[in-house]
């Protein structure tokens, strides 16, 4: 547990761990250890002379005292470093999540993350802040308390010290038996905390679909899901408790019935006896709270595991000697790509020269979002290799490579901050003069004009005070001010009012003008002015060439240009 631990924080914070840890056990041996002076008290309060007893209860009331201490400075040290683990944790998890290649964060990752970021990264830290004193003491306490039973009488020693083994025993056991329904809890829950989260996303589509009262059943099956599972994990605890206590309670009675044994032979004397049963008593509580504490030890370990998992999670590899790429021509060669067994891209060749235009078309899943984002290196290409200026984009530093490129994508988000602030994201280093010419540029001063508070007004979580064309010209605008040689453009597919789509289709041929472009294109007229068109189907090139021979070609292409004709009023004078 506490190497897993290491292993997640990180090794700079072994040091401080294990003096913690050090601490602990210390102190859970001077509690063990003051109970030995219980046996002078009892001795000189059973013999001729009680008063004797008096400095030995000082010398009680001393080690109680400085067991006391020692407690409260090992508390203190494990919330300490407890704390400072947790800041630590955060920077560690972020900087780490800020490395993972784009591609990891697919659909599911928002609420797995953002669990583990909470509910896991506060659950790791608690073992060192409220879960590690307790279990050291429950564990090395009753160990220190045999040593001194062992001192005061070897037969009743020994008696309990062959106990130990069976608690252990008993313990790992009943670890093992929970370890199942546990695991199984943990899942339900993760599964369950997903569903919250997608039942609030989805709330616009449940009330248009007329759900406002009725409850989702999937969350519905997953809560139930979880109770069920919650149950059974109880369940399982409960063999373990039961068999702890009755062990517990077994060895009691067979010291008490060895002792009285021994005391009735004349071997040892009344005192000697009830200082042991007290001793024995002091270890029944440590040694129950053993099963409670492991449960809570166990829930902490399923979290550690899964930071462990994320932490070990390893971004794509970066070149020990990066290249730079001196021009900004694309070529994809021979480009296969996997998303699990499915085969998104197979065989894909293409090559864009710098400062020109390649559309991409298809049918929805063809491929042309993933053909985006592999020149944007967000995953590795299974074979072949992706090209920027003539670099293979494995050999060009992810610094750079993001230097080289722009990126608008269909789905843009937004900070709750202003335009301004959104805007800057492009470029942070960018004055105040460039943001706001950018933002002209892709038109959006208009919709600052609108916007109550103007420049310093903000545009709420995730943009939700602006629409969709609105959302777009940001993300046009941050690209228009990141001025980077190469733009990648996922076209929306959704349909915008007449003054949105003038707005964005301005700001796009402004951002694309000399640049080198492929951009995944639904609009008419944004195919219409590539200098080179590609069709994707099932991962494929089925066909390449300009607008007008594919056209001439009668193929695929011009079915697709004839179906988009066919549903934009007023023909291809609109598109144009
Ligand atoms: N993260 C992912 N994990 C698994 N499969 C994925 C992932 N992303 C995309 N896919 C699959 O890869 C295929 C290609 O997806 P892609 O988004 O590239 O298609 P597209 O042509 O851009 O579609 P659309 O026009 O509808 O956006 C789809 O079948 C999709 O289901």
């Amino acid at each position: 547990m506490i190497r897993m631990l290491l292993r997640v924080l990180g090794h700079q914070y072994a040091g401080p761990v294990r003096r913690t840890v050090a601490l602990m056990t210390v102190t859970a041996v001077a509690e063990g250890a003051s109970y030995a002076l219980l046996v002078p008290v009892l001795r000189a309060l059973f013999g001729d002379t009680p008063g004797d007893a008096r400095p030995w209860l000082v010398a009680f009331g001393a080690a109680v005292a400085g067991y006391a201490v020692l407690r409260y400075a090992g508390d203190l040290s494990g919330f300490r470093v407890g704390t400072t683990l947790l800041r630590g944790m955060y920077h560690r998890l972020g900087d780490h999540l800020a490395c993972l290649p784009l591609g990891w964060y697919a659909a599911g990752r928002v609420g797995e993350v953002s669990v583990l970021a909470g509910r896991g990264v506060l659950q790791a830290m608690s073992v060192i802040a409220h879960l590690l004193s307790p279990f050291i003491s429950a564990a090395v306490t009753p160990l220190t308390v045999v040593a001194v039973m062992l001192v005061c009488d070897w037969r009743l020693g020994l008696a309990a010290a062959a106990a130990a083994p069976a608690v252990a025993a008993i313990h790992v056991w009943a670890g093992r038996s929970m370890a199942a329904a546990d695991a199984e809890r943990a899942e339900r829950d993760r599964e369950a905390t997903a569903r919250v989260i997608e039942y609030l996303q989805a709330q616009p589509v449940l009330r248009a679909g007329g759900r406002t009262i009725e409850r989702f059943r999937l969350l519905d099956d997953s809560l139930r899901g979880l109770h069920r599972a919650s149950r059974r994990s109880l369940l399982s605890a409960l063999p373990g408790v039961v068999g702890l206590t009755l062990m517990v309670q077994a060895v009691f009675t067979a010291l008490l019935v060895l002792g009285a044994h021994l005391a009735l032979g004349g071997d040892i004397g009344a005192a000697e006896l009830l200082a042991v049963l007290v001793l024995a008593a002091r270890c029944a509580d440590p040694l129950l709270s053993l099963a409670e504490l492991g449960g809570k030890l166990r829930v902490v370990r399923t979290e550690l595991a899964r930071l462990d998992a994320v932490l070990r999670t390893e971004p794509l590899p970066e070149a020990p000697e990066p290249v730079r790429p001196v021009g900004h021509g694309l070529e994809l060669e021979s480009v296969t790509f996997r998303h699990g067994d499915r085969t998104v891209l197979d065989d894909v060749s293409l090559s864009v020269p710098q400062g020109q235009r390649l559309a991409v078309v298809g049918p929805s899943g063809a491929g042309k979002s993933t053909l985006l984002q592999l020149l944007a290196r967000f995953y590795d290409v299974d074979a072949g290799a992706v090209r920027v200026g003539g670099v293979d984009v494995r050999s060009i530093g992810t610094e750079a490579l993001m230097e080289q490129v722009a990126i608008v994508f269909q789905d843009v988000y937004l900070f709750d901050g202003t335009i301004e602030e959104n805007v800057r994201l492009g470029r942070p280093d960018a004055g105040e003069a460039e943001v706001r010419a950018a933002a002209a540029a892709a038109r959006l001063d208009e919709v600052v004009e609108r916007l109550p508070g103007g420049w310093s007004a903000n545009v709420g979580e995730g943009g939700a005070l602006l629409s969709g064309g609105e959302r777009q010209r940001v993300s046009i605008a941050r690209a228009l001010l990141k001025d980077a040689p190469i733009v990648l453009l996922d076209e929306v597919t959704s349909a915008l009012d007449p003054v949105n789509e003038a707005a964005v289709h301005e700001g796009i041929e402004r951002l694309v003008a000399g640049r080198t472009v492929v951009m995944v294109a639904h609009r008419l007229r944004t195919v219409q002015r590539a200098d080179r068109i590609v069709f994707l189907d099932g991962g494929r090139i089925v066909e390449e060439g300009t607008h007008e021979e594919l056209l001439r070609r009668g193929g695929r292409y011009a079915d697709f240009w004839q179906v988009s004709l066919t549903s934009v009023a007023g023909g291809p004078d609109t598109a144009g």
